[in-house]
């Protein structure tokens, strides 16, 4: 037996989606499970409320908004991918120790870092003058 046979067999077993409604649900189960848990995906989908707060406060302009929900998914998206690499780091190491794996896993969490920085700049920039401008305006 060659060894594309026994790919194409083990396939067979793990099963393919049959249709696109199930390729849908099972990508909605992603999604639920991220939530479910991730703690830190729930907490940045939390903090992305901030800037939307801020944005509906000062009543950003249409660029404004699009610029703050790109930032958010940005988050969201880079924390996907930061499980995607828990989880097959997981996989291969089968939770035993390995200096790849923290690697793999310190620079997977450090990109997330970096979006969130990267968004908080944004926000900065968007909102700290409009936010200095209401302190002289009150005072
Ligand atoms: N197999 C491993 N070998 C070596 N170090 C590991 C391994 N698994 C995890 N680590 C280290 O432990 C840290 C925490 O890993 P864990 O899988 O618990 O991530 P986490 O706490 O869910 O991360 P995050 O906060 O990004 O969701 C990693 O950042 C890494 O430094």
């Amino acid at each position: 037996m060659d060894l594309k046979e026994t790919s194409k067999e083990k396939i067979e077993k793990i099963g393919k989606n049959p249709n696109f409604v199930a390729s849908v649900r099972h990508a909605l189960d992603g999604i639920r499970i991220i939530l479910k848990e991730e703690k830190n995906m729930r907490s940045h989908a939390l903090l992305g409320l901030i800037p939307l707060m801020f944005a509906w406060f000062f009543e950003s302009s249409a660029l404004e908004w699009i610029v703050i929900i790109f930032c958010i998914f940005l988050v969201i998206i880079m924390e996907f991918l930061n499980t995607i690499f828990e989880n097959v780091v997981d996989l291969v190491t089968d939770y035993e120790y390995h200096p790849l794996a923290k690697k793999a896993k310190d620079i997977a969490a450090g990109a997330v870092l970096v979006t969130v920085f990267f968004t908080i700049l944004i926000a900065a920039i968007l909102f700290l003058p409009k936010l200095v401008e209401l302190h002289y305006k009150l005072n």
